[in-house]
């Protein structure tokens, strides 16, 4: 893992390169060797007008000087390409090294962190903004080396040649530099802002797409979904706002730094008049001038690049430098596998949802969790499953505190259903897999038999070869909770949390589920949160939570006795059940 981090950008994108290193090394100096090679047709060029214009009439000179030239640019032309080749084999290694180290972060973070961040603005972090790195390294570092190697060749053969005609061929660069700098100004702050409002715009995108089903239903479609088209203008206006700001230097840019010719040629002809310049001199000076504003242009459409890679680095940097959950590496013994609960206070924000929860989940069990909408049931079972670190007090399993537990171990520990587990876009089979990656189509199909969705996935259209579309979008809300059951039996783990887990299942299904569920975790430790509360009585202890406390806790009969809130809720239910069965 990442955390040394900070500081400057270009330091942290050599960071990221350097386990390719030899990648990088093999592709500078093979491009350095190319843009040698790549000189050699100017001083060609200019020996052969030198001998044209001193009368030389040997045509075999001329061959030579021709063939040495194309030779040369056939071995800059080969050995750049195996340059390229070279830095970007090392690129796309480093790219997809970066890509996993996103990935694999963002199963350590706290959850909070994920549901609070827009899932447009991660995928631009993991995907556009790695995929932006590609030109800085995979370009700049052969390219840029060569494409600055070269100028400056030139300019210090043409000091050597002629120190005044050297100053005069350099005479448009400052002009030109002018421009540049004219043009780079306001580069950090205006890439930033373009950035930002990329990520808005992801984001606003992926939450349109989400949430088309919404959007039609209340006739927002298209232009009238304001907040969707407001993204996309304000990005655009950003774009083209900048690019005129800069278009002007730009283009003065690259119309004056080629121009070496226009001082040049007159002052080389002053001097030569004045005969303190011989023919020579000024025609090497003149062919070589041409060769000095090439390169360096090129070399300077990278800078774009690398004024880039700040704000890259610091989008992916704001990703990897995220707080983790931290927990031990090693396996630790655990005696048994109560649960307990030990003052345990917890705030998502600065609202405290606990208040001070003490509780005991004895293993092999079946514990309840009832109360209102919003009481603080989920957020329970989400910090004994590790998705967030309490704020206060303690939550251990035989006796160890969840901190003391390495990722690894509680998720072997622990199997969680939520009421909207996510279905990847994979057949039903691969879907139910996951729960235990090496298990075979049998151990997959008897798992599915056992809890009681084996007929219904053999009446999709592809049985269990069906692929089930984008969270699950194919499947109604129930087959997809029964799916996400199956996969969760099928990882066999020792505590099993139901949250909701059967809450879009009708009733008839949902006591062959209930059915299958006890039979499947007999003997482990299962934590039921429901709102059907005809679906809990027989478990060893229900909890009634309220406001973020344990209001009492007991066996269903006990509750009905001695807590009125249960017992409101409980007619509540059978009323509700009444109404819907009249
Ligand atoms: N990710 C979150 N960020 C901020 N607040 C949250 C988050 N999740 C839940 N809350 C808030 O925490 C409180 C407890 O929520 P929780 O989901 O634990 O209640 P619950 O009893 O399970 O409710 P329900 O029965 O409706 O599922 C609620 O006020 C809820 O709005």
């Amino acid at each position: 893992m990442d955390q040394s981090q900070g500081g400057n950008p270009f330091g942290r994108l050599i960071e990221f390169a350097r386990p390719h290193k030899t990648g990088y090394i093999v592709s500078v100096v093979l491009a350095v060797l190319g843009v040698a090679f790549g000189i050699v047709p100017y001083f060609a060029t200019a020996r052969m007008t030198i001998e044209l214009l001193s009368g030389n009439r040997d045509l075999s000179f001329y061959m030579v000087w021709c063939l040495i030239s194309g030779g040369c640019f056939v071995l800059k032309a080969i050995l750049m390409g195996i340059s390229t080749r070279a830095s970007h084999e090392a690129t796309f290694e480093v790219l997809s090294e970066a890509r996993r180290k996103i990935a694999s972060k963002l199963t350590r973070v706290p959850m909070g962190y994920i549901l609070n961040t827009p899932s447009g603005q991660l995928k631009n972090g993991m995907v556009e903004r790695i995929e932006q790195l590609e030109v800085p390294l995979a370009h700049v570092i052969p390219e840029m080396t060569s494409n600055l190697l070269v100028p400056i060749a030139i300019i210090v053969y043409l000091f050597v040649l002629d120190w005044r005609m050297a100053l005069v061929s350099l005479i448009t660069i400052p002009v030109g530099m002018m421009c540049y700098m004219g043009m780079m100004k306001e580069y950090p702050k205006k890439y930033g802002e373009v950035v930002k409002a990329g990520n808005h715009m992801s984001a606003t995108t992926v939450e349109y797409i989400g949430g088309i089903e919404v959007i039609k239903a209340f006739n927002q479609a298209d232009n009238s979904y304001q907040k969707f088209t407001d993204a996309v203008h304000a990005n655009a206006d950003l774009i083209l706002d900048w690019m005129k700001d800069t278009q002007k230097y730009s283009a003065i840019m690259m119309s004056v730094w080629p121009a070496a010719l226009i001082s040049v040629l007159p002052v080389g002809c002053l001097f030569y008049m004045s005969g303190s310049l011989s023919a020579a001199t000024f025609i090497t000076v003149t062919v070589l001038s041409l060769g000095i504003a090439g390169p360096l242009v090129a070399a300077m459409f990278f800078t774009d690049d690398i004024a880039k890679i700040g704000t890259v680095m610091g989008e992916i940097d704001g990703i990897l430098n995220q707080p983790e959950l931290v927990r031990p590496e090693r396996k630790c013994d655990l005696q048994n596998l109560d649960i307990a609960l030990e003052n345990v206070h917890f705030a998502y924000e600065e609202k405290e949802v606990l208040k001070g929860i003490d509780l005991t989940i004895p293993q092999g069990k079946i514990t309840a969790f009832v109360g209102p909408s919003g009481s603080g049931k989920s957020t329970i079972a989400k910090l004994i499953a590790s998705f967030w670190d309490v704020t206060g007090g303690l939550i251990t399993i035989g006796d160890k505190s969840v901190k003391e537990i390495s990722n690894d171990q509680l998720n072997d520990l622990i199997s969680y259903v939520s009421q909207d587990n996510y279905l990847f876009n994979d057949t039903v089979r691969n879907n139910i897999r996951m729960g235990k990656p090496e298990a075979s189509d049998s151990e997959v199909e008897q798992i599915a038999k056992d809890s009681g969705c084996h007929e219904f996935i053999m009446n999709l259209e592809h049985g269990y070869e069906t692929v089930v579309g984008g969270a699950g979008g194919h499947l109604s809300g129930g087959e997809r909770q029964r799916i996400a059951i199956a996969r969760a039996m099928l990882k066999n783990a020792p505590i099993v949390i139901l949250d909701e887990a059967t809450s879009y299942t009708d009733p008839e299904n949902e006591a062959v589920i209930q059915e299958a569920i006890s039979r499947l975790t007999k003997g482990k430790t299962l934590i039921v949160i429901a709102h059907r509360l005809s679906t809990i009585t027989d478990s060893d202890q229900i909890v009634v939570v309220k406001d973020g406390t344990i209001q009492a806790k007991g066996t269903h009969e006990e509750l009905l006795k001695e807590c009125s809130l249960y017992h409101t809720m409980w007619t509540a239910h059978m009323d509700a059940k009444e109404v819907k069965t009249a």
